[in-house]
This record gives C-alpha cells, sequence and structure tokens, in this order.
C-alpha cells in the first residue's frame, strides 16, 4: 500500500438500492487468462498482441515481473499489452516483487526456472502465507535447485536455462496454479514432460483447462493422459494474437446485482460464452432465492463469496462444501466470509470444519443495519459484500481499493447502475 493509501482510511457505505438495476456493464478482461497469456507471450520468439486485457494490480505486477527479466510489454490502450520476446528470460536485477498476486507468484516460480541465473521471487505479506510448498517440492523433484520459505514465499530459484524433462508429480489440492504453472513452463523443457496429480483431486480443474487452451494458442503440444496427467511435448512457444474474454468471477457480481434487485444487467456477453470456471455459477445465482440446500464450491471457487452473500438473502439455507482452499486465497474466506455476515446479523453464518453455512434470513431486505465490514484486503470479500449493501442499508465496505487487484472499475460501474454510493475518507490517526 502507498505511504499516502496508509495515511488515509477510505469508505464507502452502499444505499439500498429502491428500483431494479438495469444498464450496460461489460466486466474487465479476465485476470487468469490475462496472466497466462503475457507469460506465454514472454516465453514466445516474436511479438504478440493481446486485447481485451485486463488491466489491473494483479497483471500490472505480471507484466512489470517479465519486464524485469528482459521482456518488453507495451501498452497502447487500456485494454491491451503487445509482447514483444526473444523466447528467453534474462536474470531480474534484484527479487521480483508479485504483491498478492497468486497467478504471477506460482507461475513465474516455475517460469523462472528458465532462467539462467538466480532468481528470487517474493510477494507481500499476505503472499507470504500462501502456501507454494508443494510446488518448490514439484521443481526440486526433477533436480531443479530451488526452495521456499518454510513452505511460503519467499522462493528462490538457481535456473539453468531450461526446465528438463521426465515425470513431475505434483499434489495440487491447495492450488491448481501449481499445476498450471508446471505445465506452462514444461513446454520449454528439453524434452517430453508428463505432469501428474497426486494427492487429492484437484479443484478448479477448469484453470487448468485454462491453461492448456492459452498453451494450445502459442503452439504447444498437450495430450490429457488420463484424468490426473498430461503430457507436453518440447516444442516452445511461437508469438500469437490473442483476445483475452471478459472476466467470468467480474461477471458475477453483476448477476448477482440483477437478481438481488430484480433487474437486468447487460453483460455484453452470455454466461455459456465464457471458458473460465467461475461462468458455471450462473445458473447458480439465476436460481436465486432458491438456492440450492448443498453448493459444492470447488470448481468455481472464486464464486463462493458472491454465492455466499447471495445466501443470505435466500428462501433457505446453503451450506458451501469443496471450498478447502478457500483458505488459502487472498485471505481464509470461510473466516472472512463467517465473520462479515455474521457482523451484519449475528449468527447469520457459521464454519462447520471446512464448510460454510448461510442461515438466509430474506427478512433482512429493506431494513438498516449499519456494519463496517473488514475486507482483509480481499477484493472478492470487497465486491460481495457491496451486494448485500443493495439490500440492507448501512453496510460500509472498508478499504474499497482492495477491488483494484482484479477490477478497478467496480465502484465505478456500481455508480453507473444509479446505484448510490458514499465515499468517506479520513487521515489515519
Ligand atoms: O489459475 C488461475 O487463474 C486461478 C486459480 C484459482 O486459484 P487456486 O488454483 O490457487 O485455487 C483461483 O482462485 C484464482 O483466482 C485464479
Ligand atoms: C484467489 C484469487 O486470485 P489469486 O490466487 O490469483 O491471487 C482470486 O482472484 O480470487
Amino acid at each position: 500500500m502507498s505511504e499516502a493509501a496508509q495515511r488515509t482510511t477510505k469508505a464507502i457505505t452502499i444505499t439500498p438500492a429502491t428500483a431494479p438495476l438495469y444498464g450496460r456493464v461489460s466486466p474487465p478482461g479476465s485476470k487468469s487468462i490475462t496472466n497466462r497469456v503475457l507469460l506465454l507471450a514472454a516465453l514466445a520468439s516474436g511479438t504478440s498482441r493481446i486485447t481485451g486485457a485486463l488491466k489491473s494490480l494483479d497483471t500490472k505486477l505480471m507484466a512489470a515481473a517479465l519486464r524485469d527479466m528482459g521482456v518488453t510489454v507495451d501498452e497502447p490502450d487500456a485494454t491491451s499489452f503487445v509482447v514483444t520476446s526473444t523466447g528467453r528470460l534474462l536474470p531480474p536485477a534484484g527479487p521480483l516483487f508479485l504483491g498478492n498476486a497468486g497467478t504471477a507468484m506460482r507461475f513465474l516460480t516455475a517460469a523462472v526456472t528458465l532462467v539462467e541465473g538466480t532468481v528470487v521471487v517474493n510477494g507481500d505479506d499476505h503472499m507470504r502465507k500462501r502456501p507454494i510448498g508443494p510446488l518448490v517440492a514439484a521443481l526440486q523433484s526433477v533436480g531443479i535447485d530451488c526452495s521456499d520459505t518454510g513452505g511460503y514465499p519467499p522462493v528462490t530459484v538457481h535456473g539453468t536455462g531450461a526446465f528438463g524433462s521426465g515425470r513431475i508429480e505434483i499434489d495440487g489440492s491447495l492450488s491448481s496454479q501449481y499445476v498450471s504453472a508446471l505445465l506452462m513452463a514444461a513446454a520449454c523443457g528439453t524434452g517430453p514432460v508428463e505432469v501428474a496429480l497426486t494427492g487429492s483431486d484437484i479443484g478448479a480443474r477448469g484453470y487448468v483447462d485454462l491453461t492448456v487452451a492459452a498453451m494450445t494458442a502459442f503452439g504447444a503440444k498437450v495430450e490429457r493422459r488420463d484424468a490426473a496427467t498430461w503430457r507436453i511435448e518440447p516444442t516452445g512457444y511461437r508469438a500469437a494474437d490473442i483476445h483475452v474474454e471478459p472476466d467470468a468471477s467480474a461477471a458475477t457480481y453483476l448477476w448477482a446485482a440483477s437478481v438481488l434487485t430484480n433487474g437486468a444487467i447487460d453483460l455484453g456477453v452470455e454466461a455459456e460464452d465464457f471458458t473460465q470456471p467461475d461462468a458455471e455459477a450462473a445458473a447458480l445465482i439465476a436460481a436465486f432465492p432458491h438456492l440450492p440446500a448443498v453448493i459444492d464450491g470447488s470448481q468455481m471457487q472464486d464464486a463462493v463469496p458472491t454465492l455466499a452473500v447471495l445466501a443470505a438473502f435466500n428462501e433457505t439455507p446453503v451450506r458451501f462444501v469443496g471450498i478447502a482452499n478457500l483458505r488459502v486465497k487472498e485471505c481464509d474466506r470461510i473466516r472472512a466470509l463467517s465473520t462479515e455476515l455474521s457482523r451484519i446479523r449475528p449468527g447469520l453464518a457459521h464454519e462447520e470444519g471446512d464448510d460454510l453455512i448461510v442461515a438466509s434470513d430474506p427478512a433482512l431486505c429493506g431494513q438498516t443495519l449499519p456494519t463496517e465490514i473488514e475486507t482483509y484486503s480481499d477484493h472478492r470479500i470487497a465486491m460481495s459484500f457491496a451486494l448485500a449493501g443493495l439490500k440492507i442499508g448501512g453496510i460500509t465496505i472498508l478499504d474499497p481499493d482492495c477491488t483494484g487487484k482484479t477490477y478497478p472499475g467496480y465502484w465505478d460501474a456500481l455508480a453507473s447502475l444509479g446505484v448510490g454510493l458514499k465515499l468517506r475518507q479520513e487521515e489515519a490517526a
């Protein structure tokens, strides 16, 4: 956080919607796809043009890290990157700083094995609490000289300029990003690489599918041998021109705002046209206020905060299962959702193991319950609880700028739909 930001505290209070929300809001480009194609373009020799891209903190951190490794990343407009590279990453002058951008941190931890030299990959205080040990162990298992800090960042990698070849096993249960990271680096191997899952099944398989699709667009050859194994040929990557689809996780807030206010927000893209896993949440959101009694969040993890806040206004309670790895996202989201929902109304949500149960209370609509929502520097907590403010008076979101991680224009988007927002900015004590 900048020094100036540390001196001031910001908060936004949402005015409940008194009429259905109608209008057109285009979600920003997909964070997951943008950070994949930025890296793949950097690993390709030539010039790649990326349009429809997300410009947010997470993608700016990825772009900056690539520039630190000798890649030319131009930004001709608000939604484009033009990446020119030799296909080789050069040793950076200092540690790579990746904030709390999980995709940048995990993807680059594997990619910098392709650098001839030592690279330190680090993040902010929040990132240093997000596990990376399984990915480092997998890299070590194929002879890559790297180490983490007690299973967490910073990671130090002594790269040799190549990824090697053969079979690499990875426990992806904590993060599918570990799998994606290995797959993308593997195409730069000295021979075929086989990536095999160990441990329990991974959630968010849809993100691995995103990775394979992005790799293929840049000329890689990936064969899925079975549900837990991929074979990657040592093709390297060729430059490509890519148009990034809108962000499906960002779309969930707009879909939820539509159903909460009985409105119709036009996103300019249909749910079935997304390739990202969170688009699966569209059907559930459309079922509101008759959400099912149990929702398995494992394949739509980033939509769970949206769905959990929606569940507070559902006709019946909802249990969220398959969400254990929400504990190691930007914050412990299970704890954050339970705590902040119950801050609105005691007992509105609680944890049972790694399940989240939302009691649901449609009578909350129309009440005024002044509540300051702690957002834990988590963009999805901020964006999700803003939805509660559409139905309950007095909902204030603390540190609203944290939405800049993936959706800098979120508050402007709500305002453009006629949502009343009151900004409070105070000099920090
Ligand atoms: O691969 C990706 O782009 C992502 C994978 C998911 O993380 P994990 O696989 O770490 O759960 C998701 O939560 C994140 O927002 C983006
Ligand atoms: C978990 C998320 O992002 P990341 O893991 O890329 O930091 C997210 O965007 O919800």
